[in-house]
């Protein structure tokens, strides 16, 4: 698609784009879909610090980092049950600190954390804005084919030649003759090269956010969109001490797992990085990155690890969408209420219905209310220009519907919809029950949480139900769970058994042992485990999600199985202080990995095994590198795909005492 084409005609380039983009996912669906959608919801955070910083996801990045809480969740007026509401005790000042609960200890450390994340996301794209070009000619591969070498190298698709630097009188290449649109020399050092520079770049492995990761003269090269064993043309967009990111221009040796990626805003929305991989190559992909991670963080490049586990149809699979909201006037016509996740690196929302990885239950209920908040006309906190604003005005600042949070149970049918909002007092609420039962029969039950800070964190501490019931029910294998709308479920139920079962072939329990479920969630995988164990003890900081455990053990039998409220590394030494030593440690800790407390407590108390479910290899492998130098050996690695068309790999690690 020209980049010229379309400026004279009143519409930015990035809604060209994406007008452009839908009309031709008609031809390019996904297999076994009839309506091929758009793209992904929340999606599982990206990684910082690894091999180059992420681009901001906001809302993805409180999927595996699950917003902490103060107060028990509340019942609404409306909603007639009611549980009382505990009153949040401040936990920012430091003299204070030893006084917060572990709840409360977990959630400062989270919004600190989350406030840093924001600010570096910040600055790093303040840097590169200025370098950027839009979302489209970011991704060239988005949505449309990069040119491959031989049919329009050095030319734009509307077929001009692309002016280079050195076509503008600079010659990035002081000891070549660069022509237009044409690479002939390059420096002999990568420290001569400069943010405009052509450079080729053999692609050797795809990096943890999905990027193509080559070397030029040595460094480090990242290439969004570009895939292991290509050889492609890149622009220079950034170049620091340890890489140089790059734009792909063009691909001169193009690989035999690129596919056209389905979705009309891939490469905008920011949720998938893995579209242009056929689903055998971002296998491959995934094994890759966990290799990599263990040999560079924990100096094991010859490891032994599994093929990873994939999908059969790696579509449609995620049980849950956490979608920002906005009201966008049309011109003539009624304003639209669309949701979406934000647009790489910006606080644009782009729109999705219709995502392929989604559930297709979930995204008839993301449209079901979208437009019943549309109808009702209920303020919103982004965009509201027309109606509703005015009803719940605050000293100017709107205040509305921020964030839509729809889970789905692929055994049970039910639909959770929790609306996160900046204030409680959310207008025709009655109204909103009754259009949302008829338009969403399968819902169970509808709640209004509360967040009035301007956070990454989509939840805030109070959840209030309207109607139904607060926690939904689901099912994996035997066993029913119930979950509260702001614990932490698996995104990938088919998936997840294949998780779970991997836990427990790795924990190989003979019924004697005593197992610690540490990061349990609600009980999952202490539950799937308890009938194999002497005892299981399960550890988990938001209150609720324990709550939910101690249920889901009583409604499933499991009474060899309790759970308990609290951080994991300081329960843990607490435990053990007590004189309990587990056989057996399970943990599933968040994408930061495990404390330090933590595994300097596994080394004290010495299980026979510890098997490590994670959700980063980067962390994973800095952590087991921590347990093998203390007496560990590994036993297995098995990767697993939990994300289909994205990036993110999960890991079961065995590891068993020397
Ligand atoms: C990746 S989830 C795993 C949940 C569960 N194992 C499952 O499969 O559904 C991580 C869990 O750890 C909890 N968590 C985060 N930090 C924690 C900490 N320091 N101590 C205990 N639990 C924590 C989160 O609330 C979340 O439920």
């Amino acid at each position: 698609m020209s980049e010229q084409k379309g400026k004279s005609e009143g519409i930015s380039r990035k809604e060209r784009k994406l007008q452009t983009a839908k009309e031709e996912k008609k031809k390019n669906r996904p297999s076994g879909k009839k309506k091929p959608g758009v793209k992904r919801s929340a999606m599982p955070g990206k990684e910082v610090g690894g091999e180059q910083a992420a681009s901001a996801l906001p809302a993805a990045q409180s999927e595996r980092k699950p917003a902490p809480r103060k107060e028990r969740s509340e019942r609404g007026a409306s909603a007639g049950r009611g549980r009382a509401s505990a009153s949040a005790r401040p936990a920012e000042s430091n003299d204070q600190a030893e006084r917060l609960s572990p709840s409360e200890r977990y959630e400062k450390r989270q919004s600190e954390r989350a406030s840093a994340e924001a600010a570096k996301q910040a600055s790093g794209q303040k840097k590169t804005k200025a370098k950027r070009e839009t979302s489209a000619s970011r991704q060239p591969y988005a949505g449309s084919k990069a040119p491959v070498s031989g049919t329009d190298m050095g030319k734009t698709q509307s077929g001009r030649v692309q002016r280079d630097p050195a076509a503008a009188g600079k010659n990035p290449y002081p000891n070549g003759n660069a022509a237009a649109g044409k690479l002939t020399a390059a420096p002999a050092d990568a420290e001569q090269v400069k943010v405009g520079d052509r450079i080729v770049v053999t692609i050797k492995r795809i990096g943890i956010n999905g990027e193509g990761v080559g070397y030029f003269r040595r460094k480090a090269v990242f290439v969004d969109g570009a895939i292991t064993n290509e050889v492609v043309k890149a622009e220079v967009l950034e170049t620091q001490a340890k890489f140089i990111k790059a734009k792909l221009i063009e691909i001169e040796k193009k690989s035999k797992h690129r596919v056209e990626p389905p979705c009309p805003v891939y490469g905008i929305c920011g949720g998938c990085q893995l579209q242009h991989i056929s689903y055998e190559g971002q296998l491959i992909a995934k094994l890759e990155i966990v290799r990599e991670a263990f040999s560079r963080y924990a100096n094991l490049s010859d490891l032994k690890i599994k093929p990873t586990l994939g999908m059969d149809r790696p579509w449609d699979y995620r049980n849950k969408a956490q979608l920002q909201v906005e009201r966008r006037d049309v011109k003539g016509a009624k304003s639209e209420v669309i949701a979406g996740l934000y647009e790489i690196g910006s606080h644009e929302i782009v729109d999705i219905s219709g995502c392929p990885i989604q559930h297709p239950q979930v995204n008839r209920a993301i449209d079901r209310v979208k437009a019943v908040l549309g109808d009702l006309n209920i303020p919103l906190s982004k965009g509201d220009s027309r109606g509703g604003r005015g009803d719940i005005k605050d000293s100017g600042t709107r205040k509305g519907v921020r964030t839509i949070v729809v889970r789905n149970g692929f055994q049970s049918g039910e639909i959770q919809v929790t609306l996160v909002t900046e204030t409680a007092d959310l207008p025709r609420q009655e109204d909103l029950i009754e259009r949302l039962r008829l338009e969403l029969p399968e819902m169970s039950g509808l709640s209004v949480n509360v967040n009035p800070f301007k956070t990454p964190l989509v939840f805030g501490e109070r959840t209030i139900g309207l109607w139904g019931n607060e926690a939904m029910n689901e099912s994996l294998g035997d066993l029913n769970f119930t979950l509260s709308p702001r614990a932490f479920f698996q995104l990938n139920p088919e998936q997840t058994i294949k998780l779970y079962e991997t836990v427990k072939a790795g924990a190989a329990l003979t019924g004697k042992e005593t197992v610690v479920d540490a990061y349990c969630g609600t009980g999952t995988i202490g539950l799937w485990l308890a009938p194999y164990a002497a005892e299981v003890r399960g550890i988990e900081v938001i209150p609720e999600a324990v709550e939910d455990a101690r249920r889901n053990a009583e409604r499933n039998g499991r009474d060899n199985a309790d759970f308990f409220e609290g951080e994991a590394e300081d329960l843990l030494p607490r435990w053990a202080k007590e004189g309990y030593s587990p056989d057996v440690i399970v943990a599933d800790p968040p994408r930061v990995g495990l404390d330090r407390k933590f595994l300097e407590t596994v080394l004290r108390t010495k299980p026979q095994k510890f098997v490590y479910v994670s959700c980063n290899p980067s962390t994973l492998a800095k952590d087991c590198k921590v347990l093998l130098d203390g007496g560990y050996e590994i036993q297995s690695v098995q990767p697993l795909d939990m994300f289909p068309q994205t990036s993110q790999v999960e890991c079961v690690t065995v590891l068993v005492k020397k």
